[in-house]
């Protein structure tokens, strides 16, 4: 058969596929390729299923995913509000922008709104040289509602499933695609089947998520010959939106690495249990049922985020440094100055405390780390390392006879917030190659919070700023009459400006609060302006 005819039949063999292909790119362009996948799919805004949950699973499997959409969904974790159909002539158009110019292995087919785009995208595939073609019948969501009617079911059955290389129904689209059979029982599941491949498809999965009263979660394959009962715990969680996009991407992700079917099949299973076991808890939206963590990365109680997310320098933009006895002096607890700090505003909070005792510190970080972290605003702790790792603080800020910033990252590890404070060049440069996050800049002017600390002025921190590699925050004696002044100057770096008496030695914080930050806009959008 010529390279470039109907190769989705029987008569042209996988492997031979896949030898015409390899060729033909050695051909082309001598360079590696990768496994690639084009997934024909609805757009889920909810991104827990859809083209997006396509996306995430191919990452996750190591292959490239390319998409055309079909369908935009307004969807979330409680169900889909609206659906809005890609105009057939535009799927037309994106299928021919990625086939024209893309190596696709394997085609991945979700939601197809209509019968019209199934012959857009039919009359692709009769164009074209693929590997396999995984057909998941979304029909229905989880939640319910519709996402293509029953005036598909046809053209499903007639045309699509005969060249389909799997498809993957739950039970519901199962029973649907078989005129509404029942479905309630493995044994039910056996029997539509070996019913859906008398339709044509090479391999029939039929997907037990949603068979009821079943222990375990129990999918059924069948080959044309031989059934397999595919078992694995059924993971107790709200969290199994978009398994079965999930499920048909890691089956195609596999295929267009080189597997057979039925090792894709078992590989793509083991990844979803694994995936739902492992984002069990996590909570996002309000809806009963929630998406999951393809990459593994998010789960909740950890804050382990990766390094580059830790850390925002535009954090520094109006940094609270609390004091123990000006908050002592107005009657209140430190912890309470946080969060009325927070929630006039400021964007990152340091805990300073030079008296207190190691543990009555490591309760106060404690409590303030609870605030901070529930709305969202990072924690350092001033000097004490030792501090930040047992309270799991977001890091420390270090001062120049403290502890090195590389000592302390050694410490802390890679995900931690380090700031350095620096007076010179020198010292911002050192900062810069201990691996610390920012600098912290000052004295600017003369205060009372710290004695014998001479100041820099204006020129000493353009000075700094000008030369530093890091993100720069000012500090010593700014106030709501200088802060305009700091930020105006719109020099390099310069972030932000940190401020501890002119919010805590206050009787009202937040109304101090408040008022900085508004002030600190203004100037910002000012120096903007001028630049
Ligand atoms: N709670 C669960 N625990 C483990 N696997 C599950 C769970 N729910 C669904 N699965 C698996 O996820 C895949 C998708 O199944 P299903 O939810 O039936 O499809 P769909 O999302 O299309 O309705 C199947 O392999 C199924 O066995
Ligand atoms: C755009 C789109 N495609 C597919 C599904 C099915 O996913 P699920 O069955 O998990 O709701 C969906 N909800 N939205
Ligand atoms: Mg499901």
């Amino acid at each position: 058969m010529a390279y470039g005819g109907v190769i989705l039949s029987n008569s042209f063999s996988f492997y031979q596929k896949r030898i015409v292909m390899s060729s033909r790119m050695q051909e082309k362009n001598g360079g590696a390729s990768i496994p690639h996948v084009l997934s024909v799919a609805g757009s889920d805004s909810g991104a827990g299923a859809g083209i997006q949950a396509d996306l995430k699973a191919c990452a996750a499997r190591g292959v490239y995913c390319s998409t055309v959409i079909t369908s935009v969904t307004a969807q979330n974790t409680v169900g889909v509000q609206a659906v809005h159909a890609v105009p057939e002539d535009f799927v037309a158009q994106q299928l021919k922008s990625v086939l024209s110019d893309m190596q696709v292995d394997v085609v991945k087919t979700g939601m197809l709104p209509s019968v019209g785009v199934v012959k857009v995208l039919l009359q692709s595939l009769t164009e074209l040289s693929v590997r396999a073609l995984v057909v998941d019948p979304v029909m229905v969501s989880t939640s319910g509602d519709v996402l293509a009617g029953p005036s598909i079911l046809s053209t499903f059955r007639e045309e699509l499933l005969p060249i389909a290389n799997i498809v993957t129904p739950n039970i519901k689209e199962a029973s649907a695609l078989l005129g509404g059979i029942r479905l309630e029982t493995v044994a039910d599941m056996r029997n539509a089947a070996e019913l859906l491949h008398a339709l044509g498809p090479r391999n029939v999965l039929v997907k037990g998520g949603d068979l009821p009263d079943s222990l375990d979660a129990v999918d059924i394959f069948f080959n044309g010959e031989h059934f397999y009962e595919l078992r694995s715990s059924r993971i107790k969680t709200r969290n199994t939106h978009g398994t079965g996009c999930t499920l048909a991407s890691c089956i195609a992700a596999e295929l267009a690495k080189g597997s057979p079917m039925l090792t894709a099949v078992r590989v793509a299973k083991r990844y979803v249990e694994t995936a739902l076991e492992y984002s069990k808890d996590i909570l996002i939206g309000n809806g009963i049922q929630g998406p999951f963590d393809h990459l593994l990365r998010l789960k909740s109680g950890s804050h382990s985020f990766r390094r580059k997310d830790a850390f925002n320098p535009s954090d520094l933009f109006l940094y609270a440094v609390t004091d123990s006895g000006m908050n002592k002096k107005w009657g209140r607890s430190v912890v309470d100055a946080v969060a009325a700090a927070i929630q006039g505003g400021a964007t990152i909070v340091q805990l300073r405390d030079k008296d207190a005792g190691t543990k009555d510190f490591l309760e106060t970080a404690k409590s303030c780390l609870a605030v901070c972290r529930s709305h969202g605003v990072p924690l350092l702790i001033n000097d004490r390392v030792d501090v930040a790792l047992a309270s799991d603080a977001d890091g420390v800020h270090v001062g120049q006879s403290d502890m090195p910033a590389t000592v302390a990252r050694t410490l802390l590890g890679p995900e931690k917030i380090i700031g350095v404070s620096c007076k010179t060049i020198e010292q911002a440069q050192q900062a810069w190659i201990g691996g610390a996050d920012y600098i912290g800049c000052g004295g600017v002017y003369s205060t009372n919070t710290k004695a014998n600390n001479p100041t820099i002025g204006l020129d000493g921190l353009k000075t700094v700023c000008s030369a530093s590699k890091l993100p720069v925050v000012a500090i010593g004696g700014i106030n709501a009459s200088n802060a305009g002044t700091v930020m105006e100057m719109g020099v390099p770096n310069l972030k932000g400006v940190a401020v501890v008496s002119a919010l805590f030695d206050r009787e009202n914080v937040l109304a101090e609060t408040k008022k900085l930050h508004a002030l600190l806009m203004e100037a910002s959008s000012s120096s903007s302006k001028i630049q």
